[in-house]
């Protein structure tokens, strides 16, 4: 048996829809993998109510398909699902990393990003490699066409969770489907902004290339007090806040002196609008773990 540990990551940053992804120190899923003759999925923690155990609908289920692995698996999520913070997508990382290692199949990390990423075209309808990267590659990754770049940040990061489920499939229909080419020209411009961030390890930078004019006004209508929210983190010392992957979970970057005060400024005004949530204190981190061979 082998158990995996893989993060929660925090995709887009804004700026890099589809290509941007993050890894976090906290929250993870820990998922054990055991050969069998037929597949079987048992899932519990966080929002186990809401994910099914068939492996057709599960995101592992098309991971063990592509290794060709069959397996029981065992799913402990710390990470709630349809918050924004890649919880199917770690599952997905976690199995991947796991049968790769019990089955011999002797695949790179960078060579199991596109076969975890198949779980991810299972429940949002289409395949997506933002999430599934830094939880398997760790740090902060560029998803461009099937290559991906990872950077070793370490930024600390504030991601705030309300008690709203938005999906990712259903927050894909409220994208535009076109861009005017300004507002390509300045994605463009934020996104470089950011990359350099990530590479300079800059809050300031990295904060700055967060914003967004295309995708994330879409998504924020979905968010009950995303405005507040926002508001409330810069004021309480956020360089940059966005919406975290499909939301609802909201993302901010920052240095590390202000990051309490913008965790406990996010609740609360998530609360004034309403809206119960939970922040967690986090920063990028590392990929996938071997927790136990
Ligand atoms: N292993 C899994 N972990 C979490 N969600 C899963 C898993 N397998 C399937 N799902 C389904 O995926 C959906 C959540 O995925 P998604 O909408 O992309 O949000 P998230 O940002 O949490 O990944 C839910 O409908 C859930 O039932
Ligand atoms: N690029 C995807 C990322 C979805 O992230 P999730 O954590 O919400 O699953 C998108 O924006 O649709």
């Amino acid at each position: 048996m082998i158990t995996v540990r893989a993060p929660a990551t925090s995709a887009n940053l804004g700026s890099g829809f589809d290509v941007f992804g993050v890894a976090l120190d906290r929250p993870a899923d820990v998922v054990s993998v055991e050969k069998a003759s037929r597949t079987t999925i048992e899932v519990t923690g966080a929002g186990s109510q809401f994910i099914p155990e068939d492996p057709k609908k599960n995101t592992v289920g098309a991971v063990v398909e592509a290794l060709d692995a069959p397996a029981h698996i065992k799913i402990d999520k710390g990470i709630r699902p349809a918050s924004g913070l890649g919880s199917s997508a770690a599952s997905a990382a976690a199995v991947a990393v796991g049968l790769n290692q019990l089955y011999d199949r002797g695949l790179t990390r960078k060579e199991l990003v596109p076969i975890a990423g198949e779980g991810e075209a299972v429940v949002s309808g289409e395949p997506h490699v933002d999430n599934v990267a830094p939880s398997i590659l760790g740090g902060f990754t560029i998803a461009a066409g099937d290559d991906v770049t990872t950077v070793r940040a370490s930024i600390p990061l504030v991601a705030c969770l309300p008690e709203i489920a938005v999906s990712t499939r259903d927050a894909r229909r409220v994208i535009p489907s076109e861009a005017s080419l300004d507002d390509v020209v300045h994605t463009v411009g934020q996104a470089a902004t950011l990359a350099t961030g990530m590479c300079r390890n800059s809050p300031d930078l990295v904060g700055q290339g967060m914003y967004d004019r295309v995708v994330t006004p879409a998504r924020a209508e979905l968010i009950t007090g995303y405005e507040e929210v926002r508001q409330a983190a810069f004021d309480a010392g956020a360089t940059g806040v966005t919406v975290s992957g499909a939301g609802p979970g909201v993302l901010a970057a920052c240095h590390s002196r202000n990051r309490r005060e913008i965790a406990s400024a996010m609740v609360d005004a998530f609360a004034d609008a309403g809206v119960d949530s939970r922040a967690y204190q986090t920063r990028i981190g590392k990929g996938a773990e071997v927790l136990d061979y």
